[in-house]
Parts: C-alpha cells; sequence; structure tokens
C-alpha cells in the first residue's frame, strides 16, 4: 500500500460504501490538502453525509482505501483519530440531553465526552470554551441549556464544540439546515469569518444549497445517486451545467459578492411568442 502523504488530510481512493447490496456512495477518488475549504453538495439522498461520516472514522467504507489525517482507517485506533476531527451534525445533536449546559457541551468535547463529566474542568479548558463561543457569536448563551435554544443558536454552539479540541479538519453537516433567513446569514458570516481565518482547519462543508456557501469556501464535490458530478475548485464545479446534470433540472446559477444563487431556469424558448 503507497505510504499517505502527510499533506493531505482526506486520501480517499475509490471508497465505496455499500448496505444490503445497495450501493449508498461511491466509487469517490477524493483528496483534501491542508488549507482547502470543500463544499459537498448534492441532492437528497446522493451520499454526502455517507462520506462525510468516513472522514468522520465513524464507518469504514467497504471497499477503497481511506486515510484521514495520514491514518489508514481498519488500521488505526478511532479513539486516536477522533480528537483530531471536529463534527457538527444532526446526529450528535439530537444525543445533546436538554438540561446539558453550554458551556460543559463545548468543554466536554476536550475531553471526548458528550455531557458534562467532571465537576471541575481545567480554566484553560472553560477559558478556551469561552472563547470558541465568542467566535460563533454564542458566548451570551453560555450559561444556557441546550434545549432552550433556537435552532440557529444550537449550530453555533455545536461548531463551537467542534473547534474546541482545535481540530486538524473540521466536518460540517448541512449546519444550516433548519435555519431561517437570519439565521442562515448570520451562520455564512460566521463560517466565512472561519474560513478567511489562516489558522483554522481544513474544513468539509456538506449542505444542499448554494445558497449556504461561504465565501472563502475553495473547493466543490458535487454527489449525484452516490456518484461524483464534478469536484476541484469551486467556480470550475458550480456550473449551471454541473447543477443541471446533479439536480436533474435546468438550473440557473448567479454569483454576487462571492456568494452563489441558483434557481430553476426556464426552458429555452418556452416563454418566446411566435
Ligand atoms: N444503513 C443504510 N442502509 C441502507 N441504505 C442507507 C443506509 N444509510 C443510508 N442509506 C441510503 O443511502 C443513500 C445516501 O444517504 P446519505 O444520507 O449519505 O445521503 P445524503 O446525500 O446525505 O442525503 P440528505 O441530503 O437527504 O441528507 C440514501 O438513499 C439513503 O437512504
Amino acid at each position: 500500500m503507497p505510504q499517505p502523504d502527510p499533506d493531505l488530510l482526506i486520501d480517499f481512493n475509490d471508497v465505496l460504501i455499500r448496505r444490503s447490496g445497495v450501493t449508498l456512495v461511491g466509487p469517490v477518488s477524493w483528496q483534501v490538502e491542508l488549507d482547502e475549504k470543500w463544499v459537498v453538495l448534492g441532492p437528497n439522498g446522493a451520499g454526502k453525509t455517507s462520506l462525510l461520516r468516513i472522514a468522520a472514522a465513524e464507518v469504514h467504507p467497504t471497499s477503497g482505501t481511506a486515510h484521514v489525517l495520514g491514518e489508514v482507517l481498519g488500521r488505526v485506533d478511532i479513539n486516536e483519530l477522533k480528537p483530531r476531527i471536529g463534527l457538527s451534525s444532526s446526529a450528535l445533536a439530537s444525543r445533546v440531553p436538554a438540561d446539558e449546559k453550554v458551556s460543559d457541551l463545548v468543554v466536554s468535547a476536550g475531553y471526548g465526552v458528550l455531557g458534562r463529566w467532571r465537576e471541575r474542568y481545567d480554566k484553560v479548558d472553560t477559558d478556551r470554551a469561552l472563547d470558541m463561543l465568542e467566535s460563533l457569536g454564542a458566548e451570551h448563551l453560555a450559561a444556557r441549556a441546550y434545549g432552550t435554544l433556537s435552532e440557529g443558536e444550537r449550530k453555533r454552539v455545536l461548531i463551537a464544540r467542534a473547534l474546541m479540541t482545535d481540530p486538524e479538519l473540521l466536518l460540517l453537516d448541512e449546519p444550516a439546515a433548519g435555519l431561517d433567513l437570519g439565521g442562515r446569514e448570520e451562520l455564512v458570516a460566521r463560517l466565512t469569518h472561519l474560513a478567511m481565518d489562516p489558522d483554522s482547519p481544513a474544513t468539509v462543508l456538506v449542505t444542499h444549497h448554494v445558497e449556504e456557501i461561504p465565501p472563502g469556501f475553495t473547493h466543490g464535490l458535487l454527489l449525484k445517486e452516490g456518484e461524483v458530478v464534478a469536484q476541484g475548485l469551486l467556480d470550475t464545479v458550480l456550473t449551471s451545467a454541473n447543477l443541471s446534470e446533479a439536480f436533474s433540472q435546468s438550473i440557473a446559477l448567479d454569483k454576487v459578492d462571492g456568494r452563489y444563487f441558483a434557481r430553476r431556469s426556464r426552458l429555452p424558448g418556452r416563454h418566446r411568442h411566435r
């Protein structure tokens, strides 16, 4: 087996997941480098979350080779790998107890647990948790119970938690899902700030919507029915032709101030008068 490239945080070669004889995603070959911010985009059921779960070291591929942070999945102790990966997902969100205090939820990531674990945490850790909350505009929520937060506040708190361990790789699965316009725009602004920070980790953001892509993201992987439609630099991947192929309808795409906006386009000639 070839030696892992130290500059590649994700290095998948012909990775495929099959369950009950059905291919969920793959074969996908995909490389993510140190300073890259990727968007994984595609319609419902395209295999985005399945791919992200391999990157999060939560599942092994059925076939192909997956290196994550230079380690081969299947050979490395996943418990050693996980603190190096920051993950925010709805699956994780649904496991947070409603009475969990926000500051405890964030600080406990540093101890590799969900929920309060120690009676007292080290001051350096509680300070860092507050810093992470502040970077997501959520420091005022530190003393609140998680169950009392709005959807947008929960998303930002979970991203603060994902950043707590200073991960080498940040994985965000549909961070804007369920947010209203204001909440989405607030989150996009925070993620833009993060993406522009030269010290921020390599990031993979999964979404269905091009409107949720923060400026500063560099690369895209477009999936349809488990297969790659296009991948590479974001502007070359996000085209009307590629989106139309992925979403199986004619899509028009605009880019304004670094943001993307998509809509269904009229079929050619349909509106013409004879
Ligand atoms: N354990 C499983 N057994 C069988 N099929 C599964 C399993 N897990 C996922 N699938 C199927 O695999 C396909 C890909 O699912 P996945 O969640 O990766 O897609 P997705 O692109 O993230 O979708 P969405 O945008 O709707 O969240 C879907 O058709 C889903 O029903």
